[in-house]
């Protein structure tokens, strides 16, 4: 029996964040491995059209969900949507709802965030730093409560090459920050954000590693624990190997390079790529979340849910079997075929990016013209050619996590638990993931039929003819109009063409004689 397992039955857990990638992942293991839990209490805002009801009755339908149905059949009775909006100071929760929040919740896991890079500061400031501090004085008001698990990221510190699992406190206080973004307007805000972030790269880093101070400084004599995921990838065993629905992190490249969009990147390729896959991340937290309530360790832990100390692999072998996979199942309706060129180099990458993306986007533009079709290619790559350039920073770079803790939790499971929630990521087999990272990309978020994979290898094929084609007609043009400006290449030209008529002549005497 799991122990793990039977600590969630009966307890009433609130996660925020429960309508994003890890959220929803994290309901689902919750729900399939303790179906007799009460309840789960979820902060959700109406969305795109949708209530939260609607949301909710969406991701109870989808397919990560199909397993749930089986086990706990009464899934919908057991999660409970409460609106919320972390934007607003109080959550603009009712009085009735945080009035049950307070007085049942027994866990909480504290996922939501913003995870763009681009965030305003202001923003960013409000949902990974203001928010958590209010969740932490809700925290405080819960008598029930056993466990607060923080969700943060191995990126919190990537000033940093060496990682440790403690808090590195930042220059300015979060307290400061936060009254700051009060009074200062947009403009100031923009005009600081620079010297604020440091040698971060971006708000989002920098917003986490300020949540985590605050988390350390609120916690007063609550029980709480940090998770520090890496790049949180597919599932890859549970419920089902592939599962992926944002286009987040390594998701969304995946796409553009086998629909034939990215075929150059700046990346390292012998750069640890610290991936982690998102069950793996879940069955940390649903331990960390038991651990933490059951043992109750004196200070806050943080752990690493990282996979380059333990079973490296880098950036270069992924990216060969990310191709190896577009091979056997390749994307449908490719824009070109796709191709990955790794250069560290700054200007071998823009030169790439002349040859290999922009070019051929203004080609095609200037094709949908001719036909009287709108142009998009070049707006479309020049958004992407953005993306990329702000994940080159992490292709490029290595770091060292260290991870007694959440080593220390591998040896305090029992053997069952750590085959329920399993966190060992030596086990991963990784060119057995990337492929079914990639076959889940097509699947779940392209929504690609494996029915269709010999029409797409046709549509290769005939991209490979039509770039043969266009390489052949490109070279006679470029030849034809040296010829015309060089003596010189005149003469190679007329040596080539009498050697060939030479070679010609030699095989048709003989067969003239027969004749
Ligand atoms: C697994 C193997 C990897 C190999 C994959 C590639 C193989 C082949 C490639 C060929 C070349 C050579 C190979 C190279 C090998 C290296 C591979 C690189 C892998 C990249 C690894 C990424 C590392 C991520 C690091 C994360 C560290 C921190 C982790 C965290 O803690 S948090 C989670 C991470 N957060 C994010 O990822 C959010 C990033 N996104 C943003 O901030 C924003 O989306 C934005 C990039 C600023 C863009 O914002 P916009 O305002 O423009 O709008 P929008 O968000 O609506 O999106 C615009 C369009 O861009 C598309 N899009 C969004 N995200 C991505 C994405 N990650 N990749 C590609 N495209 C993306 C989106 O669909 C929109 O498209 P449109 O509608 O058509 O315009
Ligand atoms: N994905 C990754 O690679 C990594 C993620 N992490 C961390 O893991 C956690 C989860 O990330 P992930 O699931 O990938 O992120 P997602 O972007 O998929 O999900 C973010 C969640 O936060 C919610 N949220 C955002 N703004 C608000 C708001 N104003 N009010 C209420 N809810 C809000 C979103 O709700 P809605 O659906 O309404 O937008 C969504 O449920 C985050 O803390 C992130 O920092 C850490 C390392 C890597």
């Amino acid at each position: 029996m799991s122990m793990i397992a039977a600590f969630y039955s009966g307890k009433s857990i609130l996660i925020t964040g429960a309508t994003g990638f890890m959220g929803k992942v994290l309901m689902e293991k919750l729900f399939r491995t303790s179906p007799d839990l009460k309840v789960i209490y979820i902060l959700v805002r109406p969305k795109a059209g949708q209530t939260t009801q609607q949301r909710v009755f969406q991701i109870l339908n989808s397919q990560l969900f199909q397993k749930v149905k089986e086990v706990c059949p009464n899934v919908h009775e057991k999660i409970r949507a409460i609106y919320a909006d972390l934007n607003h100071n109080d959550f603009a929760i009712s009085k009735e709802d945080m009035q049950e929040l307070l007085s049942c919740t027994n866990i909480i896991f504290h996922c939501a965030a913003t995870v763009r890079f681009d965030d305003h500061l202001r923003h960013a400031v409000q949902l990974n730093v203001t928010a958590t501090q209010q969740l932490l004085l809700m925290a405080s008001q819960m008598p029930k409560l056993e466990a607060f698990i923080h969700i943060s990221t191995a990126f919190s510190n990537c000033n940093l090459k060496h990682i440790d699992e403690v808090i590195y406190p930042c220059p300015v206080e979060p307290k400061k920050i936060i009254d700051s973004m009060e009074w200062l307007d947009d403009a100031i805000i923009d005009e600081i954000t620079p010297k604020l972030i440091g040698d971060r790269p971006n708000t989002y880093t920098y917003t986490k590693a300020l949540g985590e101070m605050v988390v350390q400084q609120e916690s007063g004599n609550l029980n709480i624990a940090i998770i520090r995921p890496s790049i949180v990838g597919a599932t890859w065993q549970e419920p089902f190997p592939g599962w992926v629905d944002n286009l987040n992190g390594p998701s969304g490249l995946i796409i553009a390079a086998g629909k034939g969009f990215l075929r150059s990147i700046r990346a390292t390729p012998m750069a640890v790529a610290d991936l982690i896959p998102v069950d793996t991340v879940v069955n940390l937290t649903l331990a960390v979340g038991w651990y933490t309530a059951v043992h109750r360790p004196k200070s806050t832990l943080i752990y690493h849910c990282t996979s380059g100390n333990l079973n490296p692999c880098n950036w270069g072998k992924m990216g060969f079997q990310v191709l190896a996979t577009f091979e056997k199942a390749p994307f449908e309706k490719a824009f070109r075929r796709p191709n990955a060129d790794f250069t560290s180099n700054l200007i071998t990458s823009q030169y790439w990016n002349a040859v290999s993306h922009r070019a051929p986007a203004i080609i095609y533009d200037f094709y949908l013209r001719l036909t009287g079709r709108k142009p998009r290619m070049t707006k479309v790559m020049n958004r992407l050619l953005r993306t990329v350039s702000m994940l080159e920073y992490f292709v490029n770079r290595s770091w060292e996590w260290s991870t007694y803790n959440t080593e220390m939790l591998m040896s305090e499971l029992s053997p069952e638990d750590q085959r329920v929630f399993n966190f060992d990521v030596r086990q991963l087999n990784w060119l057995e993931y990337i492929e079914n990272y990639v076959l889940g990309v097509k699947k779940y978020l392209l929504k690609e039929d494996m029915a269709g994979i010999p029409e797409a290898k046709q549509h290769l094929k005939r991209l490979r003819n039509i770039h043969y084609l266009f390489n052949t007609a490109l070279f006679l043009i470029a030849w034809r109009l040296l010829i015309a400006r060089s003596q010189m290449a005149r003469n190679v030209w007329f040596f080539i063409v009498s050697f060939c008529y030479k070679f010609l002549s030699y095989f048709r005497a003989p067969s003239t004689l027969k004749v």
